[in-house]
């Protein structure tokens, strides 16, 4: 299902160099949101972030090198509640929008949260 956006999604962002900086830049506002540092309290934060690096590679059609857990047992117990999914999607959305990602990719990463989002929440 992640495969489904195609392969010149990864190339289009800008490669490697492009979703680093996005992943960087997510996990900065994130953590500076004091609704949602909570959650990673106990989180190897560098870990995560390449984890985090490799999957949205993988979903944009780049490297396919993604080995950390499924999205459901990452998240499981941790209790996320919808308004929060809802606000990492947005501060994804505006990362992507902030390092110029075009519309057509941001409507596609749009559709990857919303059918993702019963595996993360809860
Ligand atoms: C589409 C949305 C999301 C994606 C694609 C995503 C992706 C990931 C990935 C790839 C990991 C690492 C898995 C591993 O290391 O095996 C992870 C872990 C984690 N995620 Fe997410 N995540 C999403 C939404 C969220 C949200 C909304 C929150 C909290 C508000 C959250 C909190 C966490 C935490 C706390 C961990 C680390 C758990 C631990 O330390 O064991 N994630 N996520």
């Amino acid at each position: 299902m992640l495969y489904l956006l195609g392969v010149d999604l990864y190339t289009r962002i800008g490669e490697g160099p492009a979703v680093t900086a996005a992943v960087d830049a997510l996990y900065r506002v994130i953590l500076g949101d004091s609704r949602l540092s909570g959650y990673f309290a106990a989180t190897d934060v560098p870990r995560l972030k390449e984890h985090m690096v490799a999957l949205l590679s993988q979903v944009l059609g780049g490297p396919q090198d993604y080995s950390g857990r499924d999205l459901r047992g990452a998240h499981l117990g941790l209790g996320i509640t919808p308004a929060d999914y809802d606000l990492v999607g947005a501060y994804l959305l505006g990362v992507l929008a902030g390092l110029g990602v075009d519309d057509e990719v941001l409507t596609a990463v749009r559709g990857v949260l919303s059918s993702v989002a019963d595996d993360v929440v809860g």
